[in-house]
């Protein structure tokens, strides 16, 4: 059953000459791991944002979890239905941003009960107990009073998913979330990521640089260049050796371990 519905969304940013996403169409299935790749500027952050509801859609149409985001009805702030919906979304979907907005003087423990606020105006027991697994969860317990602008950028990331997951989303939505953290963090994270979802049926989409990674976690990988989507499909049928020269003009070499693709930088061939 899908739960992430896209009929060819476009979307562009205010006075922006070009569309950001251009006739994107995608189906998700709960449960599903989706990664997007593609190079720097094609449009992977503007779909997320447009999934999260962070950008509005210049066309075409997004349905998250039964709900049609991008009717008209759902963006009057008067309508009491409106209010539902958008209550509904934000237990339902939660976005880990590339860059976090980060309150001064906040410490860890009350930024990431943050994400318990669409549950809970007031945080009881409940929201407690799920901030502190979270916290655990990703190691942070020690870090629980510290400021989070005192954070390095590694511990900030792993912040930002600690409050996205103590959301406790169907649908959650990932902007490069390795991209601050070492090898062993990076790996610690994913398969955190991976355990949630197969615990609780957790649907997750993330844009990806790293294609070794992207391969080994997920099941599906959308490759996008110019706003468009250009494949879409196992990790071994999009990320081939001319593809990834033609989207990223990068020269690899692409083998195979344990059956997923492991994607290789190399020189241009005379350096
Ligand atoms: N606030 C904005 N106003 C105008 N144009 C924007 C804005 N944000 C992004 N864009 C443009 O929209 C296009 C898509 O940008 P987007 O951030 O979605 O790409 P991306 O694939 O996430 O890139 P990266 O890998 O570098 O993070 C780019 O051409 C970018 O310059």
């Amino acid at each position: 059953m899908n739960i992430v519905d896209c009929e060819n969304v476009s979307v562009r940013y205010p006075g922006a000459g070009r569309t950001a996403v251009a006739g994107m169409t995608t189906h998700v299935q709960r449960g599903q791991w989706v990664n997007i790749v593609g190079p720097n500027g094609c449009g992977k952050t503007s779909l997320l944002h447009a999934l999260a509801r962070v950008l509005p859609v210049e066309a075409g149409r997004i349905t998250v979890a039964d709900i049609d985001i991008t009717a008209s009805s759902t963006r009057n702030l008067l309508s009491p239905a409106a209010a539902r919906h958008r209550r509904h979304l934000a237990c339902t979907v939660a976005l880990m941003p590339q860059t976090p907005t980060i309150p001064e003087g906040m410490d860890v423990y009350d930024y990431v009960l943050l994400g318990r606020h669409p549950h809970s105006r007031v945080p009881g027991k409940h929201d407690a107990r799920v901030v502190q697994r979270c916290l655990d969860e990703l190691n942070l317990h020690d870090y629980s009073g510290r400021f989070v602008s005192s954070l390095s950028g590694g511990e900030r990331q792993r912040v930002s998913l600690a409050r996205a997951l103590a959301q406790e989303p169907e649908v959650l939505l990932l902007d490069e979330p390795t991209s601050a953290l070492d090898i062993g963090h990076a790996q610690e994270t994913l398969e955190l990521i991976d355990s949630v979802r197969a615990r609780r049926g957790l649907t997750v989409i993330a844009a990806m640089h790293d294609l070794t990674l992207t391969a080994q976690y997920g099941d599906r990988v959308l490759m996008m260049a110019g706003g468009r989507k250009v494949a879409e499909g196992a990790a071994e049928e999009v990320l081939t050796v001319s593809r990834i020269r033609e989207i990223y003009g990068a020269s690899v070499a692409v083998t195979t371990h344990e059956g997923r693709p492991v994607v290789i930088p190399r020189r241009p061939s005379g350096n």
